[in-house]
């Protein structure tokens, strides 16, 4: 598969794909409800390079889901990576470990699992979702996103009803859901009709979450 990517076509100092620092470069927002956000903007460096390579190596799927009483399709193309599972790259390790060891203390447990997610075009999307499969569903966690390639809007909203919280991510940003986020509020990558780039996410999860 070719995708031209703005940004990277005539960028002469493409560079390899290299973590940054988390620690203090971690952003917290308390959002309502027992649930916060970490934002650490631009965490991946060389995040085009891995965005090409991902878009190469990994076996891309076309799903298709239940959703209430229809199967529908998923717009949006999915490779999910089990804890035994080799992660396509490298770097997506070393990301993991890095994950695990800044959340230890307050996680309690490992990062383990890595679902990715392509995004081709504004077409595809996510609709408004919690990621309630498992423990996630009656316990607090952590749901890590790694985004490369072009950004997209990711939305948040609080089940009990509010305004949305909206996030432009991609080039390498790091944002974290965490506390009651998945039970609580509601998150989205919203089509759009405005002309926008590729974008691959990577979501880190403890074991039992989806
Ligand atoms: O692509 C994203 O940033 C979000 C993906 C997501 O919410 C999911 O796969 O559960
Ligand atoms: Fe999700």
């Amino acid at each position: 598969m070719s995708i031209a990517m703005q940004g990277s076509l005539f960028d002469s100092s493409v560079s390899a794909p290299e973590l940054g620092e988390l620690g203090a470069t971690v952003r917290r927002t308390e959002l309502t409800a027992g649930a916060w956000i970490d934002v650490r903007p631009g965490w991946l460096g060389g995040a085009d390079e891995l965005f090409t390579r991902l878009v190469d190596v990994v076996p891309w799927r076309a799903e298709r889901r239940q959703m209430y009483e229809r199967v529908v399709d998923v717009p949006r193309l999915v490779c999910w990576y089990g804890e035994e599972d080799r992660l396509p790259d490298p770097v997506l390790e070393q990301a993991k470990a890095a994950l695990s060891a800044h959340y230890r203390d307050e996680l309690g447990e490992p990062f383990l699992t890595a679902g990715l997610c392509f995004y081709r075009d504004g077409r595809d999307s996510v609709a408004w979702h919690g990621d309630t499969i498992g423990r996630s569903k009656t316990e607090d966690t952590m749901v890590a996103i790694l985004s490369v390639g072009e950004p997209r809007s990711l939305l948040l909203r609080p089940r009990s009803g509010g305004e949305s919280l909206r996030f432009h991510l991609g080039h390498g940003d790091l944002l974290v859901m965490g506390g009651s986020c998945q039970r609580t509020w509601e998150h989205a990558v919203p089509k759009t009709a405005r002309p926008v780039g590729p974008r691959i996410s990577i979501q880190f999860r403890p074991r039992g979450v989806a």
